[in-house]
């Protein structure tokens, strides 16, 4: 679905990302575990086509065996990415409903079906009750549900989401976890930074370890939930 190779990144003449080579199959849950500063976000950024304005970029990215490393961000989007970003994208000056409606559903052929409104109030009802509310008068979890609602309302089939559950109570990362299976259940694969190692055992197939711009392991559930202490100490946690 998702193949990265040789992937570097660079901010002027710092480089934040050098020759990473990772793949994500279809359906897969895969988890980018590092430090603060390690390239998670701009890993992501890359994927997306959203490094651009901050600096220049080596590698290849292909997506579904279509190579998009030229592709600008919104057509990418029409191959079926979609991007959860860290500081949520919500405009203040619009109500939870415009907010939601803002991105334009896509569909790349195959792979799920962009959420109809109806269906994304049934998934979280806290949005349908403040849907005439400002975007940002919602709690922080509120505001994670709806850009996990707005995106997956664009029919993405990939959804590059960084650290979601960062700075929620444990209802909302368990709620975010139960959505997460649900829609891969449903055929979307999901690529997820994030610190929560427990979290990340629970949810994710793989994980890849970054650390200074580097991948420096790859590791399956098991071995994430046998080192999961060694890994917490590692990220300083
Ligand atoms: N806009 C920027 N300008 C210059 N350097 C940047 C910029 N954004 C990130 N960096 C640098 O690039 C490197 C990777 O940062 P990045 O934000 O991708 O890491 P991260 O793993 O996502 O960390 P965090 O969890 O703190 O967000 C760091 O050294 C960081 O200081």
């Amino acid at each position: 679905m998702l193949r990265v190779d040789g992937l570097s990144a660079w901010y002027g003449e710092a480089q934040a990302l050098r020759e990473v080579s990772m793949r994500v199959d279809e359906g897969e849950i895969v988890t980018l575990v590092g430090r603060n500063g390690a390239g998670k976000t701009t890993l992501l950024r890359c994927l997306m086509g959203l490094h651009g304005t901050y600096g220049r970029t080596m590698g290849t990215i292909s997506v579904s065996g279509v190579d998009v490393t030229g592709l600008p961000p919104h057509a990418r989007a029409r191959r079926g990415l979609g991007y959860v970003p860290d500081d949520r994208g919500i405009y203040a000056t619009l109500s939870v409903e415009e907010n939601l409606m803002l991105a334009p559903v896509v569909k790349s052929g195959g792979g799920p079906e962009p959420w109809p409104l109806e269906r994304v109030y049934e998934t979280f009802p806290h949005l349908r009750e403040r849907r005439r509310s400002p975007g940002t008068t919602l709690s922080g979890g509120e505001q994670q549900m709806l850009v996990l609602a707005r995106v997956l309302r664009t029919g993405a089939r990939l959804l590059l989401c960084d650290e979601p559950t960062e700075g929620l109570s444990p209802l909302f990362v368990q709620r975010i976890g139960e959505i997460l299976r649900e829609v891969r259940e449903a055929g979307t694969t999901v690529l997820l930074v994030e610190q929560n190692v427990h979290f990340a055992a629970s949810v994710a197939d793989r994980h890849y370890l970054l650390a200074e711009g580097r991948i420096v392991e790859s590791l399956d559930r098991d071995q994430v939930r046998e080192r999961e202490h060694q890994l917490l100490e590692y990220l300083g946690i």
